[in-house]
């Protein structure tokens, strides 16, 4: 059964595809990137090909390429690796999933098709449940995103009777600002043991007052430390402290929103933190311009976000 595993819980890192300079997925930092992610960052879960990952930019073949490159060199020093699989076409998608399961991921993902789209809550099981039929022993997640799928059915109510519909469904991750919707999937369901993980990197502490179980995000590549420290004071009913660094997080965030913030300026910032060059992003994504990344790497450092020692590392001709 898909439950070999313990519930998949704390902070998941969105994974960026690191590319080439010539727009091509680059493999050959994967090994790096992920004892990065656990060494720095103290994050041992993954979310691979999603919206950071620009997974649904790439093409088939890529997407297997790439969730094999990190459910291997995971291996032993991940807890989970999940893998969205989410795509227009059920048979890529089911594809996918199959391929996933195939390969010992711990999880799959989907988003809601979004080009011919599901009218309803009916719609949209039906799809889900034959693409989590093509991978019957791995854990399913639903992956609510409605500002970028259009596909507005809210959480709450798709996920009632869903476990009847698909039995291997664990959980939701769950990237929209309704904390209403929100509270009412944890408030209704939580004696189901779901995963309710919350994917809104710069209110994660209004949703773990909500219950979120865990967090997937694209910010916890490069702020992950500073997140744990959020969820420890969390933990130990430090209030105070956790809204410290609630708000130290979203000072950055907010920074960059104001300037422009998407995948493309993911990609630069965690080139900059991390020293591991993510590449250009895809089209119709365009590389972030140098001015942001200049105001970004400033940001950064008085925040305490980049340190001396992480700048040593090259990539980095710009800084000072
Ligand atoms: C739309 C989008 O990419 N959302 C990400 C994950 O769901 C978040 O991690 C955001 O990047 C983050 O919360 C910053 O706004
Ligand atoms: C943020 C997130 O979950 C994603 O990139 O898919």
């Amino acid at each position: 059964m898909a439950s070999r595993k313990k519930n998949l819980q704390g902070l998941v890192a969105a994974t960026i595809t690191p590319m080439t300079e010539h727009g091509e997925i680059n493999l050959s930092v994967i090994g790096q990137y992920v004892d990065y992610l656990v060494d720095k960052q103290r994050v041992k879960n993954i979310f691979v090909n999603g919206t950071t990952g620009e997974g649904l930019s790439l093409s088939i073949s890529e997407r297997r390429l790439l969730a094999e490159e990190w459910v291997t060199k995971g291996r032993n020093k991940l807890d989970q690796v999940v893998i969205h699989v989410g795509a227009l076409s059920l048979k890529e998608s089911q594809e996918l999933a199959q391929h996933a399961a195939e390969i010992g991921a711990d999880g799959i993902a989907v988003i809601a098709p979004f080009f011919l789209k599901p009218r309803d809550k009916g719609d949209l099981t039906a799809f889900l449940r034959e693409v989590a039929a093509a991978a019957p022993a791995l854990p399913f997640y639903y992956y609510h995103i409605p500002a970028l799928t259009g596909v507005k059915i809210r959480a709450e109510e798709l996920l009632d009777g869903i476990q009847e519909q698909i039995p291997t469904f664990r959980g939701v991750k769950f990237s929209d600002m309704d904390l209403l919707d929100f509270g009412q999937c944890v408030d209704q369901y939580r004696q189901r043991q779901f995963a309710f993980l919350f994917g809104v990197d710069e209110q994660l502490l209004s949703a773990l007052v909500m219950g979120a179980t865990g967090a997937v995000g694209s910010t916890y590549n490069y702020l992950g430390q500073k997140t744990n420290q959020m969820l420890e004071a969390y933990e130990r009913k430090d209030l105070s402290s956790a809204l410290d660094h609630q708000f130290c997080i979203q000072r950055f965030i907010n920074f960059v929103v104001k300037l422009g913030f998407g995948v493309s300026q993911t990609k630069a910032i965690m080139t900059l933190v991390s020293g591991i060059p993510m590449g250009p992003p895809r089209l119709p994504l365009q590389r972030a311009s140098k001015e942001f990344i200049d105001k970004a790497e400033a940001k950064l450092k008085s925040l305490g976000f980049l340190s001396f020692r992480d700048l040593k590392n090259g990539n980095l001709e710009t800084s000072t």
